[in-house]
């Protein structure tokens, strides 16, 4: 199954939470970076170890660690910034890539205004971060620009998936696993989640749809 809700009650006590409609700016940014720490713990889990052996206090002990594996974390903007420290916090040694998406409000086709790839994508495990899978346009074009530059292992995470976009990404991207907080109920005539969050970077960020500048 490419889209894993996570059923962990602090995951869903959480998400409960970012849903309130008078959610402060400070609360839904704290939240989403605690839900981002619980997914990217998730989607670590079969990360092999290796067995080390070190000096302890009592004499030389074998433990066991991480070893060798490269990771770049890859934020879609705005959105997925919002959870990035929260995954660094988990992949403390990753590497960033960053992907500059906005959803055309009309047409809901994602169009790219930045790029800035790490090395050696072949060598490494792509994190894409963002917090809504809607019709799942940024996540699939996301990750094929990854999977363009070589990347044979991507990985998403986001807080709220829309059944459609679970098709979706299905569809086009079945070897790419993605870790939810939520599958909700479907997609409104505009494109945004039901009952979802509402516009996630607008909350992260602040702003407003009529915001000018
Ligand atoms: O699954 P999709 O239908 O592609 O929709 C989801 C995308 O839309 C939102 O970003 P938006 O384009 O609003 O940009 P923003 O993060 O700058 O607000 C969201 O953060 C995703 O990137
Ligand atoms: O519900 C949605 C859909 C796309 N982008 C959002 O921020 N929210
Ligand atoms: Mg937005």
């Amino acid at each position: 199954m490419p889209v894993i809700q996570i059923t962990h009650p602090l995951v869903r006590h959480k998400i409960g939470l970012l849903r309130e409609a008078g959610i402060t700016t400070r609360d839904f940014r704290a939240i989403t970076q605690e839900l981002a720490r619980l997914l990217a713990y998730e989607a670590t889990a079969d990360f092999p170890l290796q067995p080390v052996t070190l000096q302890c206090w009592s004499g030389p002990v074998q433990v066991e660690q991480i070893q060798g594996r490269k990771v770049t974390v890859v934020p879609i903007l705005r959105a997925g910034l919002g959870m990035l420290d929260g995954v660094l916090d988990i992949v403390p040694g990753a590497k960033v890539s960053v992907v500059g998406l906005s959803r055309n409000h009309e047409t809901l086709q994602p169009e790219r205004y930045f790029e800035k790839f790490v090395g050696h994508l072949e060598q490494r495990t792509a994190i894409i971060i963002d917090p809504m899978l809607a019709t799942a346009g940024s996540m699939i074009a996301t990750a094929q620009l990854l999977k363009d530059r070589g990347c044979t292992d991507v990985r998403a995470l986001v807080l709220v998936a829309a059944p459609e976009g679970v098709a979706a990404l299905q569809a086009a991207h079945p070897d790419v696993r993605c870790w939810t907080a939520a599958i909700d109920s479907h997609l409104d005539a505009n494109g945004y989640i039901i009952p979802g969050l509402g516009d996630a970077g607008d909350k992260l960020f602040g702003t407003k749809h009529d915001d000018t500048v």
